[in-house]
């Protein structure tokens, strides 16, 4: 069985989406035919029998957009507002795309300071189980709100990761703008080439990840090759892939050929903590 076929088995998924690929990037505005095949696509995989989970970004942008902002927030506590206003309406909307399935969702806001005090983070995990074992598809993101910069995870390829890690998912998926790892940023680099497979995230490849390129995105490449070596090292495989079109989901459970796979690199002395003492950007 090759390594792309051997995710068929994988029982529990993380999928993460990016704010650029849940909104129009002509407008900024949310992309309603992508979020519907979205919760389609999450919708079916739990029909197939694998447990789910969904970390989306998307708060802030869809605040702004809510309020009518034009540029991007820089104010901790502009952007805090933002997220306020648009995670409300992002749950709103996906509560009522699963309602259309009869699939059962939830909220799961995050801050850095739950996962490094060891009470909360079992208490996570155990809430993470429970909502898994009631079928439920539970929705991740940080809790924006509240977190402070000095405290916070700052972008969802890191907290998708962490999330991966503390649930012991064996797939972690994160679509973006973008077909997955090129040697260089290709929005920037025509001669950048595409890396359809990395064995080990080394700092070979760490280099490669660059500032975000989009207007919405946080971290661009650089925060996903981060993720990339948190989630291997806790022992799932990883597929960064372009959420241009949501169908990549299931072709990806089904063994196709798309996007970068990182293969999983258990280290027996993963402890997650570890991965939680610095801000991330
Ligand atoms: N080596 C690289 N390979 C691919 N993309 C890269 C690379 N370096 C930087 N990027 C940029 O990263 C962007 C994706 O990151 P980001 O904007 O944060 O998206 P998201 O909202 O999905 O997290 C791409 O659009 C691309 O311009
Ligand atoms: N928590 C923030 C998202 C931060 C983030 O990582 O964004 P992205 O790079 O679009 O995945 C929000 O919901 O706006």
């Amino acid at each position: 069985m090759t390594l792309r076929e051997q995710l068929k088995d994988k029982k529990r998924i993380v999928v993460k989406v990016g704010s650029s690929s849940l909104t129009h990037p002509e407008t900024g505005h949310v992309d309603l035919i992508k979020l519907e095949k979205l919760v389609r696509e999450l919708t079916d995989l739990h029909n197939r029998g694998k447990e789910v989970i969904l970390v989306s970004s998307g708060a802030i942008a869809v605040g702004r957009k809510t309020i009518g902002m034009k540029e991007r927030p820089t104010k901790l506590a502009t952007k805090q507002a933002c997220a306020s206003i648009g995670q409300a309406r992002l749950m709103m909307i996906y509560q009522k795309l699963f309602m259309e399935y009869n699939q059962i969702a939830s909220q799961v806001l995050m801050t850095k300071n739950t996962l490094i005090n060891g009470e909360n983070r079992i208490n996570a995990r155990n809430t993470f189980e429970t909502l898994l074992s009631m079928g439920a598809i539970p929705i991740v993101n940080e809790n924006d709100t509240i977190s402070t910069y000095e405290i916070q995870f700052g972008d969802n390829d890191t907290l998708s990761a962490i999330v991966t890690a503390l649930v012991q998912a064996d797939l972690l998926i994160l679509l973006s703008d973008i077909d997955g790892l090129f040697t260089d940023d290709p929005n920037k680099n025509p001669d950048a080439e595409f890396i359809d497979y990395v064995e080990h995230v080394d700092h070979h490849f760490e280099q490669m990840g660059k500032g975000s390129a989009s207007d919405v995105g946080t971290g661009g490449m650089s925060t996903k090759l981060k993720a990339a070596k948190l989630a291997t090292s806790a022992g799932a495989d990883m597929v960064i892939a372009n959420g241009a079109d949501m169908g990549v989901i299931h072709q990806i459970v089904d063994g196709e050929q798309i996007g970068t796979l990182f293969k999983e690199n258990r280290t027996e002395d993963f402890y997650l903590i570890d991965y939680l003492d610095e801000p991330s950007v």
